[in-house]
């Protein structure tokens, strides 16, 4: 039974973990972290949980002391360090998984993404670094077709108010969002670097919240060097996601409605304009599941050596 420490319980991908985390029969959910809930059971934000664990308020220290197999880190950008640093010091054999930004562009960090970037690599890692959730869905569409491109692919992503967290902003007022689509971070969203860097070929993205809670589509355009039909691009996809459990492919063109609720992603609406030098491929998922809880489960089972799909599907 692997124990699973989780930091950042209360939050929205805090939240889905617990859910996946208790459909586990190899996974036990050590401790769950919240200052703001410290004190009430966890049950009460996630029903499915065991109805003696609860949230602790816990600091790096604590974290590292407490000896679990695996530490799970959802917790905003730019906080994940100290609890890192703290298990480095005290139990740096433990595996970490940070749903964060922080080490997706660290060198000694697996990347998890393993319909892209294999299961292999994961296997025995103890540093991974989950992929964030439009950058989830870019690459599944821009992957299959790297090289078949010329210059940057094009992407535009519309993501539920649930990807802005829990901290109040303007991206995650329901007020502000109804009747209403905002696009903000026009050029240079980190998910563009972690893509380009990744993918190893640059995109260009523009991020949109709207009213919905979960949920993203991403919608990318992309030049090709040499004419292309319509068959040759949706072969590049079968042939990539064809036994992948978790990747759906559909001629329709995925929705946002496709994509919530499900463990994985929808991938398709494959179209060629005239002349077959440029196409669009659509992506649809769940930005707290395959953006981000589900894929970091998968990645801690598939370092654990257990069921990768466990909990998930
Ligand atoms: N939401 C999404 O769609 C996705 C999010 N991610 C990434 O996952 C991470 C978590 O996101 P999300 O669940 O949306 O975030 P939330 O804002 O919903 O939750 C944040 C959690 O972190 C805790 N927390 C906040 N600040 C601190 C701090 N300074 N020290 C310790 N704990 C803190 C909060 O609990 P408390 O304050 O009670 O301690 C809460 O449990 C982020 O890095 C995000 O970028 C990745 C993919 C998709
Ligand atoms: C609507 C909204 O604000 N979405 C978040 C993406 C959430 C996510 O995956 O972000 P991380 O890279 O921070 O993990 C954003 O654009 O920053």
């Amino acid at each position: 039974m692997l124990s699973v420490g989780l930091v950042g319980a209360r939050g929205h991908t805090g939240k889905e973990l617990v859910a996946i985390l208790s459909r586990r029969s190899d996974m036990r959910l050590a401790f769950a972290s919240s200052r703001a809930m410290a004190g009430e059971p966890v049950t009460k934000l996630a029903p499915q949980a065991r109805e003696d664990l609860i949230f602790e308020a816990m600091g790096p220290e604590d974290v590292a002391a407490r000896g679990a197999d695996a530490v799970i880190l959802a917790l905003p950008n730019g906080e994940a360090a100290p609890y890192v640093a703290a298990i480095d010091k005290a139990a740096p054999g433990t595996i970490i998984v940070d749903l964060s930004a922080d080490y997706r562009f660290d060198e000694k960090w697996i990347y998890g993404l393993p319909e892209l970037y294999g299961r292999e690599p994961l296997k025995g890692a103890t540093r991974i670094a989950n992929p964030g959730c439009y950058a989830t869905a870019g690459q599944l569409c821009v992957h299959p077709v790297r090289d078949l491109l010329s210059g940057p692919a094009h992407l535009f992503g519309v993501s539920g108010y649930s990807g802005a967290g829990t901290t109040p902003s303007r991206k995650n007022d329901v007020e502000a969002l109804r009747d209403n689509l905002m696009p903000y971070s026009l050029t240079g969203h980190l998910h563009e670097r972690e893509m380009s860097r990744h993918l190893d070929h640059e995109v260009r993205f523009c991020p949109h919240v709207a009213a919905f809670f979960r949920g993203i589509t991403l919608t990318a355009q992309l030049s090709f060097a040499a004419p292309v039909t319509l068959d040759t691009l949706k072969s590049r996809y079968e042939a990539a996601y064809g036994p992948e459990p978790l990747i759906r492919l559909s001629d329709a063109i995925p929705e946002i409605r496709d994509g919530q609720d499900v463990p994985g992603a929808v991938v398709g609406g494959w179209a060629v304009g005239e002349g077959g030098g440029y196409g669009t491929v659509v992506c649809a998922l769940d930005n707290l599941l395959k953006g981000a809880a589900v894929q970091a489960v998968q990645n801690l089972a598939l370092a654990a050596g257990l069921e990768e799909l466990g909990g998930i599907a």
